[in-house]
């Protein structure tokens, strides 16, 4: 006879420890149950790793999951799976009709991610018993300690479990008190313990490997032959004695009268079933783990390759309770010679955890790869050429993400990924996109669009305005709907010219201000609703201003008492340069007509992309932000943006994410935006280049030089864009990639103390003045026919000695040659924003570059204040400073109080400055006299001079 199938005959059930697609579909599970008697399936993340992640046998079922609509990694191998379990539970039916329900089980494990989980282990399990919907479905849980109690749990719910990973008999008693407990539970609450089974997952040749291990280690030190011979003797024999005193231990936990009385209720024995059962060592017999453990009431679920050598050379005899006394012999022959079986059992269990979870990251990460190419273009691509130690480097700490967990305990919202600070408290932004509540967003455009308004104007700063600016400088007008425009700014020839370019009676403000207690949103309201007012009356201007703010600030109440049409909150939980995914850029996006739910559609696509079961080596958000952060503490922390025509004003929007998540504490990484790129010598080896555009938007030059600078060992990222409606996914691809280059560079990536220090002393500047109607005066260090210079002591003092004299020019060129390889220039204008001033500030920025071949920024006050200016001041000290502030043409007053824009851009800029200088930064600020325009030529005049 079939020595398998013999099995039966001595009360043992055998099961294949194996499953796959394919082999269910083919017959071939059907063939061994008909052939050798196969009672049962048991899988494990090893067995699905192996089916899904290494064959090509899933990618049809997998494009057919995404074509009913994407979804996480996580779900797309549970449908898989659960259709795998639910297939083979249906060809194992027949069994267990025919044994009455005692046979013919199908295994599924809970994720191992849970495996110290107790509450997830038990949501999990109920879910896949709903979901496989199989009476003969067994739901694997691990006898570990946080398993031991949701097994009492489902099993208490009458839901049949298979308990995983158990090595020792103590643990195995603590199991069975487990079942018993649970069962007893169940029955006292009137459920039906006959469907009820369950098995106890014995792992016997893991033991045998690591004990052998321990007993060769101690014959190699053995000198007496004797001690050598009694230690190999143990060799291969402790995994046996081990399962057969656990027998025996079954044999006494389920009989007596407290099982008894479960019995006479129909509930059946927790069997034992023999795992890990394939024979590892190879002077071993290939079935040693079969022929000697078969005893009645138990099962052996073997490989295929155990299975076939079983049916060709097996051996059957009642084994199981052969020389018991000999089993305990030697178990108590390994304690003597000082090999711990505990400590190795419980090392087993850690082991068997980690084993399991890793198998989970290779086949979640075969998943997620399968995921994205079969979404076809659905997600951006993402190309990293980072040169040979940058790429060793994330390669390093990608393995070390991936076995420390971390993308999970980011998503898990645990603050010790980053500095155990209060980083938890700042993670909504995880969960904003799909949290939007997209019908309330349509519904409002719906009645934006009803109201025939000619503009939209964002009042907003940092955060709260540049992730409106980059939706509305990227997307076209939509017709019906007003033009979107953004303000951040306190200048008032800006703020002028905003006023004039909208029409006011027709405009819909809205005021942004996540703590609505921010200066510039403030004034800007508060000239505007003046301004309306006087256009369309007291009674309706408030009609015409919306607020996105968090509850409860003090805009809220502003925005009540004044009448707003309406008011959006955001969540405190969201930092503001994290917010674009939340009201603050969705409010401005459904104003403008743009589609919300398919700019949220994307991004979800993205956010599943970087999601927590996504392992780091496929994770894009993880893989970015791993080679920015690996890169700036490589000294490459000058991260260049160059965004195509179509997303331009992209980089404004990630330079502010960048700088004031990263830069403090003195270190971080400095964002480039702007700057267009140049051939290699114009650069230090201080850069990290990050290339943005949409698909189609081909740019020869560009791309050469690109692949220049690859070719002259900067490391570049390129990421295209399917078009611009995808740009969800890259504000969530930036987002999640400062997060983690945040965690690499040791710092909180969600704090701005720095930003803070700034807006102290701006408000005391202006305090003095609304007490005494003038800001305190101050004395150049030099005044010129085209400037006055400022700065503080010290660094007048450095500047003179490097040749500073009389004129503009020597002050220029001894601020420049005080830079360093490695530094950076950034000119930090007050003054209005607009295509001229713009193209100054490039032409101006651009001779820094290319002669002194130093990174370069060009921003504008007070807006960068918001943005950049943390990293300026708390980022790494190689930064070089030119401050321009000018006199304003015209000043525009702020109702209600005596400081007007004018005043209130110069004590920021003061306010700003003087922290510079106090942190010791290098600083120079010019103020140009006479008009704009002629004071930016003399200063273009003086940088060229001072450069030549
Ligand atoms: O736990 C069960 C069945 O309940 C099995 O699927 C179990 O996971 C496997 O037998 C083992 O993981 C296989 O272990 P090994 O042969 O790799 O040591
Ligand atoms: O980036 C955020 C800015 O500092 C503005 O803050 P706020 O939204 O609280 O006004």
């Amino acid at each position: 006879m079939n020595p398998v199938k013999a099995l039966e005959n001595h009360g043992q059930a055998i099961w294949l420890d194996f499953l796959a697609r394919g082999f269910v579909a083919k017959g071939d599970l059907k063939a061994l149950i008909d052939t050798d008697g196969v009672k049962g399936v048991t899988s494990n993340p090893s067995i699905f790793e192996k089916a899904i992640g290494s064959s090509d046998e899933y990618d049809g079922a997998i494009s057919r999951a995404l074509k009913a609509g994407d979804r996480p990694v996580a779900d797309l191998f549970e449908t898989l799976a659960v259709e795998d379990i639910q297939n083979a539970a249906d060809v194992l039916r027949p069994v267990y009709d025919h044994l009455n329900g005692n046979d013919g089980f199908v295994s599924l494990e809970v994720s191992p991610y849970l495996a110290m989980d107790t509450k997830g282990t038990i949501a999990e399990a109920r879910r896949l018993w709903k979901d496989v919907n199989r009476q003969n479905l067994m739901v694997k849980v691990p006898a570990t300690p946080e398993g031991l109690p949701a097994i009492e749990h489902l099993i208490g719910e009458g839901i049949s479990i298979n308990i995983t990973l158990l090595f020792s008999q103590a643990v195995y008693r603590e199991v069975a008190e487990a079942y018993i407990a649970g069962l007893e539970k169940y029955v006292a609450e009137g459920g039906d313990p006959a469907p009820v089974a369950s098995v106890a997952s014995f792992f016997v040749s893991r033991i045998d490997t690591a004990v052998d291990k321990q007993l060769d280690e101690k014959i190699a030190r053995a000198n007496d032959p004797g001690e050598r011979e009694r230690l190999s003797a143990l060799k291969g024999k402790v995994a046996i004695a081990n399962a057969k005193l656990a027998y025996q231990d079954y044999k006494r936990l389920f009989a007596g009268p407290r099982w008894e009385k479960l019995a006479a209720r129909g509930a059946k024995p927790q069997r034992l079933l023999w795992a890990s059962t394939g024979t590892k060592n190879k002077d071993y017999s290939d079935v040693l783990y079969v022929e000697e453990l078969i005893g009645p009431n138990t099962v052996n679920t073997v490989p295929p390759a155990t299975l076939d050598a079983f049916r060709d050379h097996g051996t059957v005899r009642d084994s199981l309770e052969e020389n018991i006394e000999d089993a305990r012999r030697v178990l108590e022959e390994l304690e003597n010679s000082g090999i711990s079986l505990d400590a190795i059992t419980a090392e087993l269990v850690k082991d068997g955890v980690k084993l399991f979870a890793d198998s989970a990251d290779k086949l979640y990460g075969a998943v997620a790869y399968k995921r994205a190419t079969s979404l076809d273009g659905g997600i951006d691509r993402q190309q990293l050429a980072l040169g040979d130690g940058i790429r060793k480097a994330v390669e390093n700490s990608t393995e070390e993400w991936r076995a420390s967990a971390k993308i999970r305990r980011l998503w898990l919202k645990d603050k010790s990924v980053w500095t155990d600070d209060d980083e938890n408290k700042w993670l909504g932004w995880l969960n904003s996109a799909a949290a939007a509540n997209i019908a309330d967003y349509e519904d409002f455009a719906r009645r934006v669009k009803g109201q025939n308004f000619s503009d939209a104007v964002v009042l907003g700063m940092g955060g709260s305005s540049l992730g409106p600016e980059v939706l509305a400088e990227t997307f076209a007008k939509k017709s019906g709907f007003p033009k979107l425009h953004v303000l951040d700014s306190t200048d008032p020839a800006q703020v002028q010219a905003m006023e004039e370019t909208v029409d006011l009676a027709h405009t819909l403000f809205i005021v942004s201000s996540k703590s609505g207690g921010t200066t510039e949103p403030n004034v800007m309201k508060d000239y505007f609703f003046d301004r309306v007012t006087e256009t369309i009356g007291k009674d309706k201007a408030g009609h015409r201003f919306i607020a996105v703010t968090d509850p409860g600030s003090s805009l809220e109440k502003t925005a009540i008492s004044q009448g707003f049409a309406r008011i959006f909150h955001g969540d405190p939980t969201i930092g503001g340069r994290y917010s674009v995914l939340s009201p603050f850029g969705l409010v401005p996006a459904a104003v403008a007509g743009i589609d919300v739910r398919g700019l949220i559609t994307h991004a979800l696509a993205m956010v599943r992309s970087c999601g927590a079961d996504v392992p780091p080596h496929e994770n894009p958000g993880v893989q970015l932000g791993l080679a920015m952060g690996l890169a700036g503490l490589e000294g490459r922390d000058k991260v260049t943006i160059t965004s195509s025509q179509k997303i331009a004003d992209f980089g404004a929007w990630a330079e502010q994410l960048i700088a004031e998540s990263t830069g403090k504490d003195g270190k971080g990484l400095i964002p480039i935006d702007g700057e267009p790129l140049g051939g290699p010598s114009l650069y230090g080896d201080d850069r990290f280049f990050i290339d943005i555009r949409t698909e189609g938007e081909d740019d020869a030059s560009h791309d050469d030089r690109l692949k220049a600078l690859e070719a002259a060992g900067h490391p570049v990222v390129r990421i295209v864009m399917k078009s611009i409606d995808h740009i969800g996914q890259e504000f969530f691809r930036f987002e999640m990639a400062t997060a983690v280059a945040g965690a690499i560079l040791g710092i909180n990536p969600f704090n701005q103390p720095d930003v803070e220090a700034a807006k102290i002393k701006t408000r005391e500047l202006t305090g003095a003045f609304e007490k005494t109607g003038s800001l305190p005066a101050e004395t150049p260090v030099v005044s010129t026919d085209e400037a006055d210079l400022f700065t503080d002591e010290h660094n007048a003092a450095e500047l003179r000695k490097a040749g500073a004299d009389g004129t503009l020019g020597s002050w220029i060129k001894a601020h420049l040659s005080r830079s360093d390889s490695g530094d950076y220039v950034a000119l930090l204008a007050y003054i209005a924003r607009n295509p001229g001033t713009i193209g100054s500030l490039q032409k101006m920025r651009l001779a820094v570059r290319d002669t002194h071949h130093l990174a370069t920024c060009a921003e504008f006050g007070p807006r960068f204040l918001h943005s950049t200016g943390q990293a300026y001041k708390g980022g790494p000290d190689s930064g070089l400073f030119l401050q321009i502030t000018a006199d304003d043409a015209e000043d525009l007053p702020v109702p209600g109080q005596k400081a007007s824009f004018g005043i209130i851009k110069a004590a920021q800029a003061r306010g700003d400055f003087d922290v510079l200088t106090e942190r010791g930064r290098r600083a120079l600020r010019v103020h140009l006299k006479g008009d704009l325009g002629s004071g930016l030529s003399a200063l273009d005049a003086a940088i060229a001079e001072a450069l030549s």
